[in-house]
């Protein structure tokens, strides 16, 4: 039998084994700090000195999570059923749902992503009858989450004018709303453990004594407010484990603090400081050109990788006239690469916004290119997904009043504006919740068919048929009966949202049959809450066509701890990396600077840098000038592999890409694949066309809000984009 330690340098090892004391593990990227953790865990359980319930360890993202516990099983045949290994986010959801009534929430607590918090800001205002203009809900919102972040209340925040006192007045309300309504955001997660533990001695106690190993990756990003909470958690027998990277710390922007790497060595690590010096994933010359970049940093702690592996390929760079020829040919590399062998999921492309994603999609899509993006308009974000969403929160909590004024009157029941006003004054002056105002005035009423006793009686009904039924099935049965899937079956361009809600069921069936999702259930207090618990929290991952070979797309803060064969980092342009925002300050230009530190050295063992003369984005034609960042790496390293533009061609998707074979031939200048521009709905993608002449319709992607949508050409203004 292979030994777990087999294969570990010294300084790996040492730190694998490093005996009952706190360490600090500070290492460049790709030297195996992730692995090292994950190691030691099993390490830990396989020498008996821990059970897998005396582990608490922390990861940035799901899909770190889910792959810590997949090596942990592969490395040691052990139940991870009841192990806290998960994100900030994630445990502080399971330590509340626990101890829900320590924590003053109602059991079946409903999370509130983003997009949830701002309607409930902006119903908030709306109640207090707030100038808008004035107060604009995303900055109220801005500002409530960024307090919380600080592990700031209301009470806590100096006020030094009365604009900022208004602000915390909303605050305070806001808190209030939620607190009525069981529902709890983001930054409250962390926040609400966080007090929970600081003040319940019996708990923390319990807590200190159970968990006898910490364990933390990416360190470099957590916030003060993360790092209070990691320490309510560390009693005087447990050991802590950070691992970090200073140079790849990439969320100042959102509160991360790299002080928390100090803090820690003087809180627990003192002298145990472990460099590992030794990068195991890429070939020399893209870790010399990440060496190189980063050296400009003035801020950082200092250290420097080394290879044993050959310098392998140089990186190439591409510039191209245009971000449509950029796509082009990063398309045509990635077919190449893929004839030679490599497969598709272990080739990513990069960019620094969402917005880049677009035109790479585009061109993908016509070349028939399989591909999947992260983190982009998740699945759980989509109008109708929401909306059966909404629907299950208020069978777990009819108290919810989000959810409940996001479906009252979706499908449209004839309630009116002034009705629901009615309401929520009711709702006000009883200290009601809207469903309970809701009963009340059906009670009341004669005619219960229609309108909100209508909407009451649906409702009660729905509870009732629900009973007892598996999750899959609860979802089923609440589509039916509420109305959705019929109102997305008439709709013309329904036919796509009554599919996502169908992968609704799909993902809840999956979910239901996920042991280490189920083990969770327990302490979380039945299927349908740990389910939309779960569509909260789930950072997105979750794509139809899920598991088949596919090109891989996501921003460089979401490859964050990822590596791939082949990486494609485009729009390497000034004003887009290094961004804007950032460009005035040499704190910002350095965090920039991590930003493609963190970038370069995802690739193992191919690199393309790519930048374009000009991009549209936004709506605009910009002409930009080649990065900086460029101009910062040892030109020795690099090798301009221009060698296929055909200079006398205009530049433009049409002059580079061969023509796509699945492109049909009709008389309609609509093609599948063309990007297309419509008044009101704005730029999209052909993905289908349909009949002749007149009657001729295309099915366009707009993306976003929009989605898919028939359109009439005899009708329809469109034209090329
Ligand atoms: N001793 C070793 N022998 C062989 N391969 C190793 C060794 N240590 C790490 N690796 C491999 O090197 C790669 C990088 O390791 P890992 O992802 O743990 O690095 P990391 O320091 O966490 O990187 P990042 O900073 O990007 O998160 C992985 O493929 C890992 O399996
Ligand atoms: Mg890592």
């Amino acid at each position: 039998m292979t030994s777990l330690l087999d294969g570990l340098n010294p300084e790996q090892l040492a730190a694998v084994t490093l005996p009952g004391q706190s360490a600090l593990i500070l290492a460049g990227a790709g030297s195996g700090k992730t692995r090292v953790l994950t190691t030691r865990i099993a390490w830990l359980i396989q020498t008996g000195q821990v059970s897998p319930l005396g582990i608490l360890a922390v990861t940035f993202t799901n899909k770190a999570a889910k792959e810590m516990l997949t090596r942990l099983t592969a490395m040691l045949p052990i139940n991870t059923r009841g192990m806290w290994v998960g994100t900030f986010h994630g445990l502080s959801n399971r330590l509340l749902r626990t101890h829900h009534r320590e924590a003053g929430l109602p059991q079946l607590f409903q999370i509130l992503d983003t997009a949830d918090q701002l309607s409930a800001v902006k119903r908030l205002l709306k109640s207090l009858n707030v100038d808008t203009e004035k107060f604009e809900p995303k900055k109220v919102q801005y500002f409530i989450s960024g307090n919380k972040e600080a592990g700031l209340r209301p009470q806590q925040i100096e006020v030094f004018d009365p604009y900022t006192r208004r602000l915390v007045e909303f605050y305070a309300a806001y808190d209030e709303q939620c607190n009525r309504e069981g529902v709890v955001d983001f930054p409250e997660l962390l926040l609400r453990s966080y007090e929970l533990l600081a003040r319940n001695d019996v708990l923390r106690a319990h807590y200190q004594e159970r968990f006898r190993h910490i364990l933390v990756d990416e360190f470099q990003d957590t916030n003060r407010l993360q790092y209070r909470w990691l320490k309510q958690f560390a009693g005087a027998q447990s050991v802590l484990m950070a691992v970090g990277d200073d140079d790849q710390s990439i969320y100042a922007f959102r509160g991360a603090h790299t002080g928390n790497m100090n803090e820690f060595q003087r809180d627990y690590a003192g002298d145990n400081v472990i460099k590992l010096e030794q990068n195991y994933r890429s070939h020399g010359n893209i870790l010399d050109a990440a060496n190189a970049l980063i050296t400009q940093n003035q801020s950082r702690l200092g250290k420097n990788l080394w290879t044993a592996e050959g310098s392998g390929e140089p990186i190439r760079v591409f510039e191209a006239y245009s971000d449509q020829e950029e796509a082009g040919f990063i398309v045509e590399e990635v077919k190449a690469l893929q004839r030679e062998g490599t497969a598709l999921v272990d080739m990513a492309l990069l960019y620094r916004s969402n917005a880049q994603s677009r035109v790479l999609e585009h061109a993908l899509f016509s070349a028939g290119v399989p591909y999947r993006v992260y983190g982009g308009l998740r699945f759980f974000e989509r109008q109708e997904v929401k909306h059966a969403l909404a629907y299950l929160r208020l069978l777990a909590n009819p108290d919810d009043d989000g959810a409940f004024s996001r479906v009252v009157n979706f499908p449209t029941r004839g309630i009116g504006a002034r009705t629901l006003e009615q309401l929520a004054d009711a709702a006000q002056a009883g200290g009601t919740s809207l469903w309970q105002a809701a009963r009340a005035k059906a009670d009341a009423s004669k005619d219960s068919a229609k309108g909100l006793p209508g909407f009451v009686a649906l409702m009660l009904a729905m509870q009732e048929g629900t009973q007892g039924l598996p999750l899959p099935e609860v979802i089923e049965h609440m589509l039916h009966a509420s109305g959705l899937a019929a109102h997305y079956l008439a709709e013309k361009e329904g036919a796509d949202r009554l599919e996502n809600l169908n992968e609704l069921i799909n993902a809840a069936t999956v979910f239901a049959n996920d042991p280490e999702a189920m083990a969770e259930l327990d302490e979380v207090g039945g299927p349908l809450a740990s389910f939309l618990a779960h569509a909260a929290l789930e950072a997105g991952d979750h794509q139809a066509g899920a598991g088949t070979d596919a090109l891989q797309l996501m921003t460089v803060h979401a490859a964050k701890g990822l590596e791939f064969h082949a990486v494609f980092l485009g729009g390497l342009e000034e004003g887009l990396f290094p961004h804007e925002q950032s460009m005035n300050e040499q704190d910002g230009i350095e965090e920039e600077r991590r930003l493609m530190y963190v970038a370069i050295t995802r690739a193992r063992r191919r690199l393309y840098l790519s930048h374009a003369q000009s991009r549209m984005l936004h709506g605009q034609t910009r002409y930009g000038i080649v990065s900086r960042f460029i101009g910062e790496l040892p030109p020795a390293l690099l090798k301009l592999v221009n060698t296929r533009r055909n200079a006398a061609a205009p530049a433009g998707y049409d002059s580079y890409v061969a023509p796509a074979s699945s492109v049909r031939s009709n008389t309609s200048p609509w093609r599948i694949g063309m990007n297309v521009r419509h008044a009101k709905f704005g730029v999209g993608v052909v993905v289908n066309v349909e009949g002749q002449g007149d009657d001729m319709r295309v099915q366009i992607n707009f993306g976003g809000a929009n989605g898919m949508k028939w359109l009439a050409l005899e009708y329809a203004k469109l034209e090329p984009a």
